[in-house]
């Protein structure tokens, strides 16, 4: 039995169908809606989890009638509004002992989720399941999208963005690790060597298999297991095979298992506090 360190057993469900932070305009908002209706909030029930749910957000309803970009950044007032209110959120259920999990849409929202958490746990350590390291800068960034740069404004490296003032709870670089990377742009690349970030990749995966990498980036960032956790979980990071439901596929992912193993290593050290599932259904 686990025993929680921050929560007591019950879950706030915070449903977030959102596809602005990304140009593809069909399914990554259909993710949420598809996983209650497949009976999620049955299966944590079913975990002896209490459950609060208040229904899908309408996120839609935030979106600016104008949005031009900001240097290279798409729809900046779309995402941002809708991530600041995904972060309230968060962080009342967080405020009420709550284990907050947010089904997205695309990773853009967890600038929303992370701040949320961070403002109610300072000393968070963040674990981001993805393909991708979506640590691109506005700067650096090819796409423009911003579901490719939510970690830079969470370090703080994103540089002044109008609009973007709320996002102020800054995570230490020494308290972020990835599990799952393959697909890791140039400038990525170097933002995480520059700033000496844990990151364990695919080959990782395969040099070591998924229980020592677990452990390894549970040491790295949460050494004594008395921090507070925040897992994000882009289903990209598994594999097409299995996670076929995503924007931006890429192959040699995680098995099943390993997905699964992550997610049941982390909930076992009792300090999970956050969990981001971004889906996409088409
Ligand atoms: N969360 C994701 N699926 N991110 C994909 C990011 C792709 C690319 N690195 C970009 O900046 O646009
Ligand atoms: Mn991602």
């Amino acid at each position: 039995m686990t025993s929680y360190k921050f929560v007591n057993k019950k879950v706030g469900v915070i449903g977030c169908p959102f596809n602005g932070g990304q140009h593809r305009n069909i399914g990554v908002d259909k993710g949420p809606t598809k996983l209650i209706e497949f009976g999620l909030l049955e299966q944590l029930q079913e975990l002896e989890w209490e459950v609060e749910f208040d229904g899908h957000h309408k996120l839609n309803e935030l979106r600016p009638v104008e949005d031009p970009n900001i240097g290279k950044l798409k729809k900046p007032r779309y995402v941002s509004r809708v991530a600041e209110a995904v972060s309230k959120a968060v962080e009342s259920h967080l405020k009420r002992k709550q284990v907050a999990l947010t089904l997205g849409g695309d990773h853009s929202l967890a600038l929303g989720t992370v701040s949320g958490t961070l403002s109610v746990y300072p000393d968070a350590c963040l674990i981001w399941v993805d393909a991708h390291a979506d640590i691109n800068t506005p700067e650096t960034t090819k796409s423009g999208n911003l579901h490719g740069c939510p970690v830079s404004f969470l370090l703080g490296i994103a540089g002044k963005i109008p609009g973007f003032e709320w996002v102020n709870k800054i995570i230490s670089k020494e308290r972020l690790v990835y599990i799952g990377l393959r697909d890791v742009e140039a400038s990525e690349k170097k933002i995480l060597k520059q700033l000496g970030i844990k990151a364990f990749s695919m080959h990782d995966v395969d040099k070591y298999g998924i229980g020592k990498v677990v452990e390894m980036a549970l040491d790295a960032v949460n050494p004594k297991r008395n921090l507070p956790i925040h897992l994000s979980f882009d289903v990209d990071a598994l594999d097409p095979t299995v996670a076929p439901s995503t924007g931006t596929p890429v192959r040699g992912g995680l098995t099943f298992r390993e997905g699964h193993y992550i997610c049941e290593a982390v909930h076992e050290t009792g300090c999970m506090v956050a969990v981001d599932i971004m889906v996409k259904i088409s």
